[in-house]
């Protein structure tokens, strides 16, 4: 065949499955409005009832319901996504909701809570831990997201310390994979003299740093992010952060994915004032004091089992009031809503000194990396 006569016929062809493409975009649009129109109106009915507007119990029955439904070739990521802005949309179009979280802009927390709620509500970064907590109290803020855990160096102690004080539940959990990139305003990784970086980050890069620039001086920020504005400052300098903070302080990437493990996940919660309501593949965390008797964890622990629950996460903190005493913080596979749970509880409360519930909340699967 020519190649005039192959040149048209390719022409041809892409027209019309742009054609196709075109179709299918109009309906989509088409649809995606119509799907509007009927969240306004629930918008509507729960203004009347004073309901809150977030339910996670309903997205997470949507998102399993759609991923049992689809048969690809959209993949699981992708399809969460989409969805994800969907329903960010969808929200927002009922009540602007606003979302406070441990600044800067670009921190992993930041990425985790964009990932979260989608990119339609409104991000308040905070400079600490304790005054995401304090704006949700207050009510300037919807929800708050802080980290809770990372995969390798363990809990964050002042996060599992605030929830004492405070009356805020969790609300949902996410696993964001955490990747770091070294960040510089141009230059070549020969040129960088300084590195920034989180404490963390530093310890998790420790083996590429002494590889490509052992003799780079290493300079401790508040957050990765905090460490890609002052890179951005000074020619010579370079910064470990996501690739998300380059994009926003205008930094080149010069060499990416850095950690020397891989799989460094951190789970973060979502805290607000909502209840939510039990999916059936639930989650909640305790916090609680034991008497100081011998077997006292153990006895306090005991009825978990009894019960054929499954317990996830056990962590220990200083109260701080006595020396040597310590809240103990659970996380059990199931809605304080369900009966096992009740009798649970009921047990547990008669050995501890002091026990509260921080939340029931759809689980989290860790594997749902992140794609924005
Ligand atoms: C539309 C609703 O409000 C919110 C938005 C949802 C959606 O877009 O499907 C689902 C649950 C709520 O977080 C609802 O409650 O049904």
């Amino acid at each position: 065949m020519h190649k005039e006569q192959t040149d048209n016929n390719f022409k041809e062809r892409l027209t019309q499955l742009r054609e196709s493409i075109d179709n299918i975009d109009n309906n989509l649009l088409e649809l995606i409005n119509k799907r509007l129109e009927f969240v306004q109106d629930v918008g509507k009915l729960k203004a009347k009832e004073g309901c809150q507007v977030l339910d996670s119990t309903r997205e997470s029955q949507i998102f399993q319901r759609l991923l049992e439904l689809n048969k690809g070739p959209l993949n699981e990521k992708v399809l969460r996504h989409l969805f994800t802005q969907i329903m960010a949309a969808s929200r927002q179009l009922q009540r602007p909701s606003r979302v406070t979280f441990l600044g800067p802009e670009a921190t992993f927390t930041h990425i985790a809570a964009m990932n979260h709620f989608g990119h339609s509500v409104e991000y308040i970064p905070q400079p600490s831990i304790r005054d995401v907590f304090n704006e949700v109290e207050k009510g300037t803020c919807h929800y708050g997201v802080v980290p809770v855990e990372n995969s390798i160096e363990g809990a964050v102690n002042h996060t599992l310390d605030l929830f004492f004080e405070s009356e805020l539940k969790i609300c949902a959990e996410k696993y964001q994979p955490i990747s770091h990139d070294l960040l510089c305003k141009g230059g070549t990784i020969h040129d960088i003299q300084k590195v920034y970086s989180h404490p963390q980050a530093f310890a998790q890069c420790r083996r590429w740093l002494q590889k490509y620039l052992p003799k780079a001086a290493l300079k401790e920020c508040g957050s990765t992010a905090l460490a890609a504005q002052k890179a951005a400052k000074k020619q010579g300098t370079a910064a470990i952060a996501s690739s998300e903070a380059a994009h926003m302080y205008q930094l080149e990437v010069v060499a990416s994915r850095i950690e020397d493990a891989a799989k460094n996940t951190t789970r973060f919660l979502i805290i607000g004032k909502d209840e939510i309501h039990r999916t059936g593949e639930d989650k909640t965390s305790l916090m609680f004091v034991t008497s100081h008797i011998p077997g006292a964890l153990y006895k306090v622990l005991k009825p978990i089992a009894d019960f054929g629950l499954n317990m996830v996460k056990l962590e220990s903190r200083p109260t701080k009031h006595e020396n040597w005493s310590y809240f103990f913080f659970v996380d059990i596979e199931a809605h304080i809503e369900d009966e096992s749970m009740q009798k649970t509880l009921e047990e547990m409360k008669k050995l501890c000194l002091f026990l509260k519930s921080l939340g029931s909340y759809p689980r989290a699967n860790e594997h749902k990396g992140s794609l924005i």
